[in-house]
């Protein structure tokens, strides 16, 4: 140490942890840092891990703000589920960024390490379905890569069986004003929603009054700004596999990027999107 270093401990800075909870031991750093187990002698590789455990991370926040936001909203607290989808959209904007550093990786990098990853895939994140589950992209046959997992196929089974946060939205609307169809109020929550002209109606009336309808008004426009940036998640996720595999077939068995493709086709809150044709 020079004479021109400050020491914190002059302020009252502690130092002394040895019987006291430190950053690391509270943040549990030495099971995060420790769980990077390269496969290959690959430079890149601890990139790619890195990328998929931070991802994984903010997967588990965004699981933790969707479910609170959902049952916010079944017991009429939109106010705290406003925050907690305001902050859902800047997770995923983080996410979105963060496609940036995996796209420093080049094809010629990739491979050098690829065969490492055997059948692994992003398919058989069971986050990754959870939180799909949770917003109302309900296709069973997603549940098939985690059927030799008896815990993860619980979850996401208890998952399907529990209405998702565009249910408890409809119902929200339906107890302040709207009348919501009977038959989309009644639906099997298990099913993916699909299109409904009643309900399309319903948020017309609340997209032509603003002013009358303002807080489901806000709710609905927190919903479209979500899912904008999950659009745009899924659309750098194809991207970024173009560029990096070309159209060679997934780890995970599907045809690659044609199936990424199809994935964008998938709509959340359509009726929120078909409102603003009919305006
Ligand atoms: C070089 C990087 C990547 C490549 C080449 C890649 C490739 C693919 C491919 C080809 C699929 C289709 C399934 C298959 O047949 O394997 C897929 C699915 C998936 N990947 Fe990636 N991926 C990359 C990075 C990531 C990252 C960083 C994440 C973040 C966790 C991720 C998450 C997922 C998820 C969740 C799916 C399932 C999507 C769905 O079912 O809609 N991938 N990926
Ligand atoms: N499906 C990718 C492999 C892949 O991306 C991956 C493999 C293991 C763990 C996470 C992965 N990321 C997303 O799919 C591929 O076909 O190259």
């Amino acid at each position: 140490m020079t004479s021109s270093d400050y020491d914190p401990t002059s302020e009252g800075a502690e130092t002394d942890f040895s019987r006291r909870m430190s950053y690391g031991d509270y943040l549990a750093l030495d099971a995060i840092l420790g769980a990077q187990h390269p496969l290959s002698e690959a430079h890149d590789e601890m990139l790619f891990i890195i990328q998929h455990q931070t991802t994984e991370l903010w997967m588990r926040l965004a699981i933790h703000e969707l479910s609170a936001a959902r049952r916010a909203i079944a017991k009429d607290e939109v106010q705290p589920a406003m925050k907690m989808l305001a902050r859902m959209s800047r997770i995923f904007e983080q996410l979105n960024n963060a496609w940036d550093v995996l796209r420093t990786m080049t094809p010629s990098e990739y491979t050098r390490f690829r065969s490492q990853l055997g059948q692994s895939s992003g398919f058989q994140s069971r986050q990754y379905r959870l939180n799909e589950y949770l917003l109302g992209n309900r296709n069973h046959a997603m549940l098939k890569p985690h059927a030799h997992d008896v815990e993860t196929t619980r979850l996401l089974e208890a998952e399907l069986a529990t209405p998702s946060l565009y249910d408890e939205v409809l119902r929200l609307a339906d107890r302040h004003g709207l009348t919501m169809p009977a038959a989309v109020l009644a639906r099997d929550v298990r099913e993916t929603h699909s299109f409904s002209e009643g309900v399309l109606q319903a948020w017309r009336i609340v997209y032509e009054a603003p002013e009358t309808h303002w807080m489901l008004y806000e709710l609905a426009e927190k919903l479209v700004d979500f899912e904008d940036y999950f659009r745009r998640w899924r659309f750098n996720h194809v991207t970024t596999v173009e560029r990096v595999i070309g159209f060679k077939r997934g780890t995970g068995g599907t045809g690659g990027v044609s199936y990424l493709k199809r994935m964008l086709e998938v709509e959340l809150f359509p009726e929120l999107w078909r409102v603003r044709t009919i305006l």
